[in-house]
């Protein structure tokens, strides 16, 4: 029996932004249609479709696509893959466009007219879209639009993502259109000849010389430098002088994440101490007390604490994504990281991993190498996600002492610079390893990236990306983390403890058992059973261990504030060996399930999902066991 499927597709038209990748798509996507996406100023931001929506001043509604840059229409990567599929009209769920718009960065028409070409080929309905006309026009570049337009056949609008006003023009373009009668859009100069040819070498040298020819006569054919960018260059990726500033720019970053916090961190702890004494004082000493006050105030208001630095880390990640030198930075590592059989292309996802390992993996999709890609999905977990970062700053203001070294370096902010440090050993060793299973015939692919130029950040971007990470982290610790934190409150508190019972009540409870059971597995890394219990809900968000933490203490500890009581509990409570071998334990956790979802659906099948899973187990417990073993052997137990 055949199966045919039906889709019923929204009647309004369909607009594709095609172009080459960092050219300011995103950017126009985002005026175009008020949407947020993210943009950043490095190749292969968009590795997914996009869909927003356009109302016309006829108060027509279209539909606006944004895809992943493309350098050609023979896709190479899994992203460019996505374009193609898009523009085929193969992508599932969507009809094919009908009309692309093709968005060319006016200082590099070389490169993005080529792909203009390839477009006009594909017989859909075409309009050119002239960005960052401002750079070209400070730069001393004059695009004739109406020329290029005569040379290409298509209509040309000239448009600046980065004003709010930069794509009016364009709106008006394209209220004006007939969207009924769209096929006077349609290229109508193709050279016959070379369409019909397959081989698209063919096509390539004629498109060259085509492009070479409109550059000609458009007088634009010579280069232009750009002098800024060039000399920043010659400083920031000299061999000597590249690794050592980036060695010093990330390493400022851990500083600051824990030397600028520290003020706005103890204004929310105030702030959450104050709320927990109101209830203490005005509620009756009831289960509803302790949910708010043990449970909900002492967990999620736990991790809300550490939004400061997890702004703060943000702050620079967007700093870094907007200037332009993230792939400068891939640059001076590629040589590193092909030593473990890794090319500098893997730098970008492993460093979005910081921010969290899901945008990470989905950033894979631009490198073109299938078993690169593979190697940098199962690594990414090692980079340390800032939902880490709340476990990782409880136990280091906890054990290690807030002191100032030499030069005003901040101790604290030295061990969390080593524990970023161990993940990316730790996920480099893993790479090596892993290129010793490769087979003899793999040969890395040198390294193709483009270097665009230093843009300086705008704030209103830096200030949307932070709005939008405070948003991300408010709604986790207001929703997954409030939730487990509820859950576990309940597994901790039910069933009562008997009439005759000795111990605190928590331990008759469901968790307590459950912690006491999980204890063995855990007691020879040196964890205790509170610890045992809280690795548990941890596995739905990082964060939630600290929630989980503080409210499993509140309750083992009746008649402490609990809201602000877990840092000198576990001071107290716990060996030196014991918090080393937590913190170990953490560089290598295996991931929270969001994670191990993400990268189901980029392999395609459990088969790696398990694979990383279970070698991240092992490698974390060996790591906090021998951690443990050593520290107590040294007398910190
Ligand atoms: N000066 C200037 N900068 C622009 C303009 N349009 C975009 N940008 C900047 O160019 C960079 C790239 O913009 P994106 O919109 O992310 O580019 P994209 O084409 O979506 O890139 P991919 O998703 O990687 O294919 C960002 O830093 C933008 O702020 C423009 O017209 N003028
Ligand atoms: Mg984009």
């Amino acid at each position: 029996m055949s199966e045919a499927k039906i889709h019923f597709f929204p009647s309004e038209p369909l607009v594709a932004l095609l172009g080459n990748p960092n050219c300011g798509k995103t950017a126009l996507f985002n005026l175009l249609t008020g949407s947020r996406q993210k943009v950043a100023n490095y190749s292969g931001v968009t590795v997914e479709r996009k869909e927003g929506r356009l109302t016309l001043e006829s108060q027509k509604v279209i539909r606006i696509l944004d895809l992943p840059g493309a350098y050609s229409l023979y896709p190479r990567s899994l992203d460019e893959r996505v374009t193609c599929n898009v523009l085929h009209g193969n992508a599932q769920g969507e009809k094919r466009p009908d009309l692309v718009l093709c968005v060319l960065n006016a200082m590099n028409l070389r490169r993005n007219l080529r792909l203009v070409l390839s477009a006009k080929r594909l017989g859909l309905p075409c309009l050119v879209v002239l960005n960052m006309v401002d750079v070209a026009k400070r730069q001393g570049l004059a695009v004739d639009a109406k020329a290029l337009s005569q040379e290409l056949g298509l209509p040309v609008i000239a448009t600046v993502g980065i004003q709010s006003d930069g794509a009016d023009q364009l709106k008006q373009y394209l209220s004006q259109l007939d969207w009924k009668n769209l096929s006077a859009l349609c290229a109508s100069n193709v050279d016959e000849g070379v369409e019909t040819s397959t081989d698209h070498t063919a096509h390539t040298e004629s498109d060259n010389v085509q492009v070479h020819h409109i550059l000609q006569n458009l007088d634009l054919d010579q280069i232009i430098p750009d002098r800024l960018s060039d000399r920043l260059d010659s400083v920031l990726l000299h061999p000597v002088f590249g690794p050592v500033i980036l060695a010093a720019v990330l390493f400022f970053i851990f500083q600051a994440v824990f030397t600028w916090a520290t003020l706005p961190m103890e204004a929310i702890e105030v702030g959450v101490d104050w709320l927990g004494a109101l209830f203490t004082q005005m509620l009756p000493n009831n289960w509803l007390r302790s949910l708010l006050v043990d449970g909900i105030l002492a967990g999620a208001g736990g991790v809300l604490i550490f939004l400061p630095q997890i702004l703060i880390l943000y702050f620079f990640i967007l700093i870094l994504e907007e200037s332009g030198y993230l792939p400068r930075a891939a640059y001076l590592l590629d040589r590193l990281m092909g030593r473990v059989g890794l090319s500098g292309r893997s730098f970008i996802p492993l460093l979005s991993s910081f921010a969290c390992a899901i945008p990470g993996i989905m950033a894979t999709r631009s490198i073109s190498n299938a078993r690169d890609r593979l190697v940098t999905i199962l690594i990414a977990p090692m980079m340390t996600c800032s939902a880490r970062l709340p476990v990782y700053a409880l136990l280091i203001s906890a054990f290690i002492p807030e002191r100032k070294l030499w030069a005003g370096l901040d101790l604290q902010g030295l061990v969390l610079f080593l524990l970023y440090v161990a993940g990316i050993a730790g996920a480099m060793a893993v790479a090596w390893i892993l290129k010793h299973f490769t087979s003899e015939k793999f040969q890395l692919n040198a390294l193709m990236m483009e270097l665009p130029s230093y843009h300086l950040p705008r704030l209103s971007n830096l200030a949307i990306g932070l709005w939008q990470r405070a948003e991300i982290f408010l709604r986790r610790v207001g929703g997954i983390i409030l939730i487990m934190t509820v859950c576990l409150w309940a597994l901790s508190s039910f069933p009562l403890p008997p009439e005759n019972a000795t111990g605190s009540p928590i331990q008759y409870s469901i968790a307590g058992m459950m912690g006491q059971a999980l204890a063995v597995v855990f007691e020879p890394i040196g964890f205790n059973w509170q610890i045992s219990i809280a690795l548990v809900p941890g596995m739905a968000a990082r964060e939630v261990v600290v929630s989980s933490l503080a409210t499993v203490y509140a309750l083992s500890n009746s008649g402490v504030d609990a809201a602000d009581a877990l840092l000198p509990l576990i001071t107290k409570g716990w060996s030196l060996a014991t918090a080393l071998s937590l913190l170990a334990w953490f560089v290598f956790a295996p991931q929270c399930l969001s994670t191990i979802a993400a990268v189901k659906r980029e392999t395609g099948g459990w088969k790696i999902p398990v694979i990383m899973l279970s070698y991240l187990f092992v490698l974390a417990y060996l790591a906090a066991f021998i951690t443990y073993r050593v520290a107590s052997h040294f007398g910190l137990a």
